[in-house]
């Protein structure tokens, strides 16, 4: 037995707050190895630092530790000058361990006079300074992962720590027709749970899925008709003639209403799976299990289903929200690199538009931020999921504040038609971010164009477009969904995490943006 996590930190990291938030959310118990010390000496800590003295306390503290770590499996927080012992440092080698570091400043604020914490009773400004500068190397020695809790809450600080986990998270889409969208490594199980009345199950899936849809559909084969639809790959899924081959092997199946569609692979897929399932008897259950970093935060939620036609993207299509959207994180550990990548640009978008902690995240470590297998990418996802959500939730049909979720797509989308949908979605929207941080300057608005660049430069994608001319593009982003009349109009941002839906953009300053943008 281990513990799911190990909370270590100075005085005011908010240890025992953060560990009973964390453990609440994963539904385990929270232990703290100070109130083990006080129940084994039969006195409080301070008692203790009187009576008998630090060395007795240290050595009590040893024996909690060694005792919980083997006993608990749930969150365990230790004191703060647990890490001062080589034997305690030795013993936490072999578990996960979370340090939540914070600054003198924000620890003295919230520690105050020291209450209750002996070491701390004189001058604790100047001995939370000592005690810092002393530990910071040893926190660092034993952990897994660090959060700063400056400027975060105690639940945002268990947020991250619940990701690090790898906990299945479940986030609530609400409107009137809500669900949840679970994310965590093996999310696919939740599937059986959206099958009720079921006799019928459609996986759809491309050819780089064909694996794990015979494995979907061998769980749940056992007690329903499964049927496979192998559609084209990526963006050839994406038309009229797919879906219409879709609707002929339901057709052909005996679909009933009650029978369940169930898309799996990237936006792509998932796209078309919804749009087929929105059509089919005017409305039949999707559940989405997306496999792409883009699939997971972006399109899979949300209800946005659809197909392109000659005319351009998406621009046939219909809102139909899902039953669910499960997660699987373990399914990205096939995704090439390339669309890995891609995948960040929806992400960053929802640094931009709502969540700039996002962005902050992946400056701090542009490698791990596409790892499958790492704490970060999950964190992202799930952050990324929330913002959408949450704007999803109050707009369902784009009628006013959905279309900040747009941020950077007239121009991407138009990048996509002129390029006859060769390039991916996700490296599209990068561009089209830099267009809009141009333009954003350009009606002076705040300049994000420099940041914008070296951010998504950091992570591998483009950041500049050299192809069709632009008269090409100004047709193409002619047809965009948020066009009124002959009105362009575009998501700006008036600073990060305000964006606008912004009307009175001139086309010297659309040109301008090409220029910059293809230069
Ligand atoms: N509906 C929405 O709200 C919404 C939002 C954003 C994007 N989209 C759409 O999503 C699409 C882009 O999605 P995408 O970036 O996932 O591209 P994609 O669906 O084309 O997938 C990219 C490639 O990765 C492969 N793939 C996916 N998961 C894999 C895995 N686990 N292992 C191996 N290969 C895997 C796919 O088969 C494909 O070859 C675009 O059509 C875009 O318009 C829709
Ligand atoms: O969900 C939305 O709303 C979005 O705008 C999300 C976009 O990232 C996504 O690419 C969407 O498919 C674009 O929608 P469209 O209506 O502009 O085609």
């Amino acid at each position: 037995m281990s513990p799911i996590l190990v909370l270590v930190g100075p005085p005011g990291s908010g240890k025992t707050t953060v560990g009973a938030l964390l453990a609440d959310r994963l539904g385990v118990s929270f232990r703290d190895t100070d109130a083990d010390i006080e129940k084994l000496a039969g006195k409080a800590i301070p008692e203790i630092f009187v009576a008998d003295g630090e060395e007795h306390f240290r050595a009590l503290e040893t024996q909690a530790i060694a005792a919980a770590l083997a006993e608990h499996d749930g969150v365990l927080a230790l004191g703060g000058g647990a890490v001062l012992a080589e034997t305690n440092r030795r013993l936490l080698a072999e578990a996960p361990v979370a340090f939540l570091s914070v600054e003198l400043s924000a620890a003295v604020n919230r520690v105050g006079m020291g209450a209750g914490r002996p070491l701390l009773a004189l001058n604790p400004r100047a001995t939370l300074k000592a005690l810092l500068d002393q530990r910071r190397p040893l926190y660092d020695e034993v952990a897994d992962i660090t959060v700063a809790t400056d400027a975060l809450t105690p639940d945002q600080v268990a947020e991250e720590l619940a990701a690090f986990t790898g906990a299945p998270v479940s986030i609530h889409v609400g409107g009137d027709s809500p669900y949840e969208v679970v994310i965590g490594r093996e999310a696919t199980i939740a599937l059986t749970e959206h099958l009720d009345g079921a006799a019928r199950v459609a996986i759809l899936h491309a050819p780089p899925l064909r694996e794990h849809a015979r494995r979907v559909a061998a769980f749940v084969g056992e007690t329903l008709e499964c049927l496979l639809i192998e559609v084209p790959d990526a963006e050839s899924a994406k038309t009229v003639a797919v879906a219409e081959d879709c609707w002929n092997r339901l057709g052909q199946a005996g679909f009933t209403r009650t029978d369940v569609v169930v898309g799996i692979g990237g936006g792509a897929v998932t796209d078309l799976a919804g749009f087929v399932a929105a059509c089919w008897l005017r409305g039949v259950r999707v559940v989405q299990l997306p496999t792409s970093i883009l699939g997971m935060v972006d399109a899979a939620v949300g209800g946005k289903t659809g197909v392109n036609t000659p005319s351009g993207k998406n621009l046939v299509g219909a809102f139909h929200p899902p039953a669910a959207v499960l997660c699987d994180l373990s399914t990205l550990d096939t995704l090439p690199e390339s669309d890995r990548t891609a995948g960040l640009a929806e992400i960053v978008k929802c640094g931009y538009i709502a969540d700039p902690r996002i962005n902050e995240l992946i400056t701090a470590n542009p490698k791990a931020a596409t790892d499958p297998a790492g704490p970060l990418l999950a964190n992202l996802v799930r952050r990324a999921v929330a913002v959408k959500a949450e704007v999803v939730s109050e707009d369902l049909k784009e009628s006013g504040r959905r279309a900040i979720l747009n941020y950077g797509h007239t121009f991407a989308h138009a990048i996509e038609k002129v390029e006859d949908y060769s390039w991916r979605h996700g490296d599209a929207v990068a561009v089209g971010m830099v267009y809009a941080s141009v333009l954003g300057r350009l009606t002076g608005r705040v300049d994000l164009v420099d940041h914008t660049r070296d951010l998504l430069t950091a992570v591998g994608l483009p950041t500049s477009y050299r192809g069709a001319p632009f008269e090409q593009l100004l047709a193409a982003m002619r047809v965009d969904k948020k066009a009124v009349g002959n009105t362009l109009r575009f998501i700006l941002l008036d600073e990060v995490a305000r964006p606008a839906l912004v009307d009175d953009v001139t086309e010297d300053q659309l040109r301008q943006a090409y220029v910059e943008v293809s230069s």
